[in-house]
């Protein structure tokens, strides 16, 4: 996160880290608990690294140096990626991880609602991106979980800042004209979460931008609104 601050113990209950483990481990990707079987996290994350045997999800911890060997995990028991998925830039930037047992909520980690499809317009003015990637451009995965507040960004003027690209209603655009606030290497997969009328919802998944916090270059989102049926469709398959 560029130009954010330190989040406190139990702020985002529902973030999560996503750590690949080859023979070394590594914080790769943000998520976000929609369940107590199930996380949310971007496609690009996980990409040519489907086997769920590499993966490890910590989740209710605020540091990344609160994690060594005897740190307790989640082990992932299927990956599912959206089927038109192809490049972040592209869109359909999502994807599950399906715990291989049930989380037991605590004040640090709990679940965040997802927006129907119906939220899809609301105006969210509340609106945070939260991980542990880099603090500029040529940065270093952070020990603190870093939070920014990012105003959302209509399609149109999105679409201005990104001219060869195409930005439609699957995507959602944040950041400042002037930059300075925005996502970085390492918060990918993580929550764009909004408060609205005293309820948090996950409204985007970090998914790309032309650099960090760059002015005119807003960090885009997949529009979690736009996915509900997907993901319901995916999570109660019997
Ligand atoms: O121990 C380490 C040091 S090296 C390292 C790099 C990355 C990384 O590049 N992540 C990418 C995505 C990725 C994930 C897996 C494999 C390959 C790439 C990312 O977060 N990318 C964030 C994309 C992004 C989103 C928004 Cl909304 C705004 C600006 C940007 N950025 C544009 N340029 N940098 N960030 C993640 C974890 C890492 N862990």
């Amino acid at each position: 996160i560029v130009g954010g601050t330190d989040s406190s113990p139990g702020e985002w209950p529902w973030q999560v880290s996503l750590h690949m483990k080859l023979s070394r481990q590594r914080h790769l990707c943000g998520g976000s608990i929609i369940s107590n079987r199930w996380i949310l996290t971007a496609a690009h994350c996980v990409m040519s690294r489907k086997n769920p045997n590499i993966w490890r999800v910590y989740a209710g911890i605020l540091k990344q140096s609160e994690i060594n060997e005897d740190t307790p995990f989640f082990k992932v028991e299927e990956i599912i990626v959206h089927p038109q998925y192809k490049y972040a830039q592209t869109g359909y930037d999502i994807a599950l991880m399906k715990l291989d047992k049930p989380m037991n909520f605590t004040d640090l980690q709990l679940p965040i609602c997802l927006p129907s499809k119906e939220d899809a317009n609301i105006l969210y003015t509340d609106c945070w991106v939260v991980g542990w990637g880099y603090r500029k451009e040529k940065g270093r995965v952070e020990d603190i979980l870093q939070k920014a507040t990012v105003p959302l960004m209509s399609k149109e003027e999105c679409q201005a800042r990104y001219r060869r690209r195409r930005i439609g209603d699957k995507v959602i655009c944040a950041g400042y004209d002037a930059g300075g606030r925005d996502a970085c290497k390492g918060d990918s997969g993580g929550p764009l979460s909004c408060r609205h009328e005293e309820v948090w919802y996950l409204v985007g998944i970090t998914s790309w931008g032309e650099g960090c916090a760059r002015p005119r270059q807003p960090g885009v989102y997949t529009n979690v609104a736009e996915y509900s049926d997907w993901i319901l469709e995916k999570t109660s398959e019997l």
